[in-house]
C-alpha cells in the first residue's frame, strides 16, 4: 500500500523520536563520515525548543557517538538500538558490558584483516561488522556474527550493510515505550521517523500509544501510517512542520 507523506501539523502536542542514520544523515561508506550539519544542528534545535524540549533522537549508535555528532545536545538520546538511554531530565542509563564482548571484537578484527574493506565497530554493548564496501563478505559476515551471537547468548542485530552482536534485552520499541513513561512526556502523542528494520518495534510502539510513524524511503511492508521519500524530503518536511508549529 501506497503512504501519504505526513500532514505539516503532526507534530502538535507531540513526543517526536528520531532515528539518525539515512533518517537525518544519508548513509555514507562509512560509519564515522557522517556528520551533523549546521542546517541539521539548527533545524533540531527548533524544534527542540518549539517542543518544549520533547525530542528524542533514537539510534543503534551509542549515546556518546549522537551526543558528539550533536556536541551534548538537550534532547533525550536512546543509543545502542535502546539498551542506554539519557532520559529527558539528564539522568543515564545503560545495560551491563558483557566480557564476551571483548572475544567477540577480537574474532571480528581477525575477520576484517582477513577480508579488505570489512570493518569492525567497537561499541560499548555491541560490536558491528560493516561490509558496505565489499558487499561480496554479506554471507560470512553474518555466519560469523550468527555464531558468535549463539556462542555467548547475545543479541543478532541486523542492519543496513553491517552485521551487529549486542546485549539483549530492549530495542527501539522498548525505547520508545519508557521515554514515554517519563513525565516530560508522559500524556503526549508519539511520533517517529525511521528508515531502517531495526525501526519497526517503534513504529509498533508509537501507534499502540496512539501516535505514529513515518517510514523514510521506498515502500516497504511497514507499521507506519505516512512516508517520506528519503533524507532531503524528512529534513524539509520536519523544517515545515517546526513552522507549523510556531503558527
Ligand atoms: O539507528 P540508526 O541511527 O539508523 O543507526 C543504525 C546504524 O547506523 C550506522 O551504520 C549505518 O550507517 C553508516 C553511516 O552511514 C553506514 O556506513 C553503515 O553501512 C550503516 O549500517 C552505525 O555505524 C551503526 O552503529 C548503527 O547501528
Amino acid at each position: 500500500m501506497t503512504l501519504p507523506p505526513p500532514p505539516a501539523d503532526l507534530l502538535r502536542d507531540a513526543a517526536l523520536f528520531l532515528d539518525f542514520d539515512g533518517t537525518l544523515v544519508e548513509l555514507e561508506a562509512h560509519p564515522e563520515a557522517v556528520a551533523v550539519d549546521a542546517r541539521l544542528a539548527a533545524l533540531i534545535a527548533r524544534l527542540t525548543q518549539a517542543l518544549d524540549g520533547r525530542v528524542a533522537i533514537v539510534s543503534g549508535r551509542p549515546v556518546n557517538g549522537i551526543r558528539a555528532l550533536f556536541g551534548d545536545p538537550p534532547f533525550a538520546i536512546s543509543g545502542s538500538h535502546g539498551l542506554e538511554v539519557v532520559w529527558p531530565d539528564g539522568r543515564e542509563t545503560r545495560a551491563e558490558r558483557p566480557a564476551a564482548l571483548d572475544r567477540i571484537v577480537a574474532s571480528m578484527k581477525a575477520f576484517a584483516t582477513a577480508t579488505p574493506g570489512v570493518l569492525v565497530e567497537e561499541k560499548p554493548l555491541g560490536a558491528a561488522l560493516h561490509y558496505r564496501a565489499v558487499p561480496a563478505a554479506e554471507q560470512a559476515a553474518h555466519a560469523l556474527a550468527t555464531r558468535l551471537a549463539a556462542d555467548a547468548a547475545l543479541h543478532l542485530q541486523t542492519g543496513k550493510m553491517m552485521v551487529e552482536v549486542r546485549v539483549p534485552g530492549a530495542d527501539k520499541g522498548t525505547a520508545l515505550a519508557a521515554l514515554m513513561d517519563s513525565p516530560a512526556l508522559a500524556g503526549r502523542r508519539p511520533v517517529f521517523l525511521g528508515d531502517d528494520d531495526t525501526d519497526e518495534p517503534a513504529m509498533v510502539a508509537a501507534r499502540a500509544l496512539g501516535g505514529a510513524g513515518v517510514l523514510i524511503g521506498a515502500p516497504r511492508p511497514t507499521a507506519a501510517l505516512w512516508r517520506l521519500a528519503g533524507v532531503a524530503d524528512t529534513l524539509n518536511w520536519l523544517d515545515a512542520a517546526t513552522e507549523s508549529l510556531a503558527a
